[in-house]
């Protein structure tokens, strides 16, 4: 347990999770503070949703611990105040739902058993379909909307839960430029609403100017925790390596960067 992981959002200390015997994350630090609009980055494999997944209790750590706002994982209750919008998700499935009826399907965490829907809830989803862009469509089957309306949706779904936590994998990949400015106004809402927010891209992109900071997975750890890099940066294979300038900046948060050790240099030798 890091010293400030009672305050945070989330935390997760010396994490490691195995996936059929094999470590697909290994020795995890990293502390998410309240306020935090954190992108989580990597190449295909890194280990990005796995992390996600880990921090939600979604996949068993095989070391290590999870604290939710100071709670141990297992010992946390407040779901409604997480948002999950997973990974190539779409919100269109067998049964014809609208718009409307997946996005309050969002406030069911807050709502009392067998109620109808409060002048609250309802005030909720129409603001979340607001903040997407979608108040006009709310009538509309959701199979009716393109794959970017829908990832729209599904984001309206986990902002009608008004969460303080929010996670988002890959809300941008695969959705065009016009879906992707939608969803950077739907986000900037949330950080306006002072939202904690981790989001695994692959890219910035319109997201660049809402991230204040940018964690960096490579091989199932993190190899940089600071100041968000620019799209190409990340990406170059020496990313990582000692002896880049990026590993002296220090972020808002002062959090330490960390940068590989050598034992994550392919052929184990010395720069
Ligand atoms: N259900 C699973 N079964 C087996 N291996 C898995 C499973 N989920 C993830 N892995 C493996 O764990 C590693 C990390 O995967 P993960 O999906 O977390 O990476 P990622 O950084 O999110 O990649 P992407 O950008 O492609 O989503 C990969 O090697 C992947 O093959």
């Amino acid at each position: 347990m890091t010293p400030d992981s009672r305050t945070a959002a989330v935390s997760i200390a010396d994490g490691a999770v195995e996936i059929g015997g094999r470590p697909v994350l290994r020795g995890i630090d990293l502390t998410v503070e309240v306020g935090d609009f954190l992108a989580l980055m990597g190449a295909n494999g890194s280990g990005k949703s796995t992390l996600v997944r880990a921090l939600l209790g979604l996949w068993p750590l095989s070391s290590g611990e999870v604290r939710i706002y100071g709670t141990p994982l297992s010992a946390f209750g407040s779901w409604q105040r997480i948002g999950f919008v997973p990974q190539r998700a779409t919100a269109a499935s067998g049964v014809p739902a609208s718009v409307w009826e997946v996005v309050a399907a969002g406030r069911l965490t807050r709502r009392k058993l067998l109620r109808p829907l409060s002048r609250a809830d309802r005030a909720a989803i129409e603001e979340a379909l607001e903040i997407v862009g979608l108040a006009h469509r709310g009538r509309d089957a959701v199979s009716h909307l393109s794959g970017g309306q829908q990832q729209r949706v599904l984001i309206a779904r986990a902002l009608a839960g008004e969460p303080d936590l929010f996670f988002l994998d890959e809300p941008t990949a695969g959705v065009d430029r016009p879906n992707q400015q939608a969803l950077a106004g739907a986000l900037a809402a949330l950080k306006a609403r002072q939202a904690t927010v981790v989001l695994v891209t692959h890219e910035l992109g319109p997201l660049a100017s809402l991230v204040d900071r940018a964690v960096v997975m490579r091989d199932g750890r993190v190899i940089y925790d600071g100041e968000p890099l620019g799209d190409h940066e990340a990406h170059e294979p020496w990313f990582g390596e000692p002896h880049t300038h990026h590993h002296a900046a220090t972020t808002p948060h002062d959090h330490t960067p960390q940068v590989a050790s050598p034992l994550d240099r392919p052929n184990g030798s010395s720069t």
